[in-house]
């Protein structure tokens, strides 16, 4: 299967500012030495708990965000310099979707007047085209072509989601990275605009980087998942990997929380998740190094990655089937 999108030892750190001459003091690590590749066509699922560092490496990979080192490949060439990117035409190709498309689209501007500037700075479109253009893909994400000479405060949260969609696929894109697309919408709504993200993944061949912390939304989504913390990667597998045979603590760790969902068992669950943590906190010389940074990545199989040294990962192999 051809490699959409490569990542080499990624690092963007934050400089922090402070003193009287303004100086850095220090770097936030937001992402530290992250490497993992997309399939094309497929849902690649980044997991990790606020503040892990998911939204900056998504904004790294879309070139909104400054690169401190490391590498980005698409489709094999490299793009992690502006230089780069633009040669290859890599802005019309990647798209990305916000969280909360309430913020992310212009409130004084119509819909029209805001999905139409790829069409402007990528195509040769005169103004009847691309109307023609926005009334149907305005049409296919389920709204009215008419929809396009309303506001973004006359839709509801769902539909401004999809509006945001529609801003992303207007291009035909050809890699959507979609932060946190439904965390802002009530669940019958978030179903409902991953379902339609499916179907036009099927429709338009597009590879999807989806990023949350809702381990539930990930096992609907995703072929391939990351595990991310504090800026690294602490665990890679298919989907059957990580629900099945999670071998980080951390990730068992977030598994542990998916069930919070079903208030009748809350009390059961809040009771398995601290026994968890307590593991945690009890095995933490085993899952990190001296220096704090977890251990390199390991492979556990063809698919399945796991930042623990080879040994300790067959002691946890054998634990766990102990416990089962
Ligand atoms: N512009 C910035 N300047 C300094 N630090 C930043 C900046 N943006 C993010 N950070 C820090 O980088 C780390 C990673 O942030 P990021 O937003 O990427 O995490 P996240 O996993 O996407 O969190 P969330 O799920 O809450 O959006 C955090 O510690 C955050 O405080």
């Amino acid at each position: 299967m051809s490699k959409i999108i490569q990542l080499k030892h990624l690092k963007v750190f934050y400089p922090i500012r402070g003193g009287f001459w303004n100086r850095v003091v220090k770097y936030v690590k937001a992402v530290n030495d992250i490497s993992f590749s997309i399939n094309t066509g497929e849902t690649y699922g980044l997991v990790g708990e606020s503040g892990s560092g998911k939204s900056t490496l998504g904004r790294a990979i879309v070139g909104l965000q400054k690169i401190t080192s490391g590498k980005v490949y698409y489709k094999g060439h490299d793009v992690t310099t502006k230089h780069e990117r633009k040669a290859l035409k890599y802005n019309h190709d990647v798209q990305m979707i916000f969280q909360d498309a309430a913020s992310s689209l212009n409130p004084q501007k119509r819909i029209k007047d805001i999905i139409d500037q790829p069409l402007i700075n990528f195509t040769n479109l005169n103004k009847e085209q691309i109307h023609q253009h926005i009334g149907n893909i305005l049409k296919i994400v389920g709204l009215h072509a008419s929809d396009m000479y309303k506001y973004p405060f006359q839709f509801s949260g769902g539909q401004r989601q999809r509006i945001d969609i529609a801003r992303a696929i207007i291009t035909h894109p050809k890699l959507i990275v979609a932060d946190e697309p439904v965390s802002a919408l009530d669940l019958s709504v978030q179903a409902q605009v991953l379902n339609f993200m499916k179907k036009i993944q099927k429709r338009f061949n597009i590879s999807y980087l989806f990023i949350s912390h809702d381990l539930g939304v990930i096992r609907h989504m995703c072929d391939n998942i990351a595990i991310m913390n504090h800026g690294h990667l602490l665990e890679i597998g298919t989907r059957d990997d990580i629900y099945n045979r999670p071998l980080h603590i951390y990730t068992r760790r977030l598994l542990s929380a998916i069930p919070e969902i079903d208030v009748l068992h809350r009390e059961e669950h809040r009771q398995h998740r601290l026994k968890v943590e307590k593991e945690f906190q009890d095995d933490k010389d085993f899952y990190y190094q001296k220096n704090g940074d977890p251990f390199p990545m390991t492979k556990v199989s063809p698919t399945h990655w796991v930042a623990l040294p080879k040994d300790r990962v067959a002691k946890l192999e054998q634990k766990l089937k102990g416990e089962a």
